[in-house]
């Protein structure tokens, strides 16, 4: 037997990792998008990805996410391989334990601001009267309870960022991933949405994957990884 037994992955902070991507490849057609990139992220830690335009952030969280399986490597959440789930599997994780923020809030145009935020939870089972109540109490967490009754097409691109977070945070998650989630807002806008994103997900205990290329974005981070040519490095360890 081997004198050197394997020791329990951790993450650069010292903490055990809640989501863990290992020897990461992708490749769309001839273009590499992902080369043997590397992640991991503990609980309550938010973590930002930068990094050039097409050296792989997205796809990274993508990956990580379940949304986009690897070529190669694994992706590990809780201590589960992603690849070992079903697809309905992967999709019930998505649902339940992961929240997602894109650049565009992705909001439903039909749908009341409020609707959009009790959407997650009615996918889950919950009755109309408590997820209302529940997205109610995520948009004045968010300081826009005003436009709840508004549709997406009446309100600001600010007030929709705050919406797409609260609906991305109603059903405590215990992952938030955020693709350049300011990355459409003037600074003064991004920052309110980046102080309300980062502070909801701190008492919440969530784990943040924040992609940006703004340092001013990354600076609400507790630690920065760099992905370049489809490659991430960690910043603590290049210190
Ligand atoms: N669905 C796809 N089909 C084909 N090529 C893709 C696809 N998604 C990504 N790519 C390519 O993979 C590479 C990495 O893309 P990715 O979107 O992950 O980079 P990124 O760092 O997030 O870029 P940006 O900052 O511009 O959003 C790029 O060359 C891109 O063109």
């Amino acid at each position: 037997m081997s004198q050197n037994a394997p020791t329990a992955p951790t993450t650069p902070s010292g903490a055990a990792p809640l989501l863990v991507a290992s020897g990461l490849h992708k490749t769309y057609g001839a273009t590499p998008a992902l080369a043997g990139a590397d992640f991991a992220i503990a609980s309550g830690e938010v973590v930002a990805v930068m990094g050039p335009s097409g050296s792989g952030k997205s796809t990274l969280l993508h990956c990580l996410a379940g949304i986009v399986p690897p070529d190669g490597g694994t992706v590990s959440y809780a201590g589960r391989d992603l690849a070992g789930l079903s697809d309905a599997g992967r999709s019930a994780l998505r649902r339940g334990d992961f929240g997602f923020v894109f650049q565009f809030g992705q909001l439903v145009p039909e749908l009341t601001c409020e609707e959009n935020v009790a959407l997650p939870l009615r996918l889950t089972g919950v009755g109309r009267k408590e997820a209302g109540a529940r997205a109610a109490e995520w948009l004045g967490r968010l300081e826009v309870d005003d436009v709840r009754h508004h549709r997406p097409g009446q309100i600001s691109g600010g007030q929709g960022q705050r919406v797409a977070v609260a609906r991305a945070l109603v059903n405590n998650p215990r992952v938030l991933f955020a693709d350049e989630p300011t990355g459409a807002l003037d600074s003064l806008n991004g920052e309110r949405v980046m102080e309300l994103l980062v502070s909801a997900a701190r008492d919440t205990g969530a784990a943040v994957v924040l992609v940006t290329h703004e340092s001013r974005v990354a600076a609400y981070s507790d630690r920065e990884v760099v992905v370049r040519d489809g490659r991430a490095r960690d910043m603590a360890g290049a210190l």
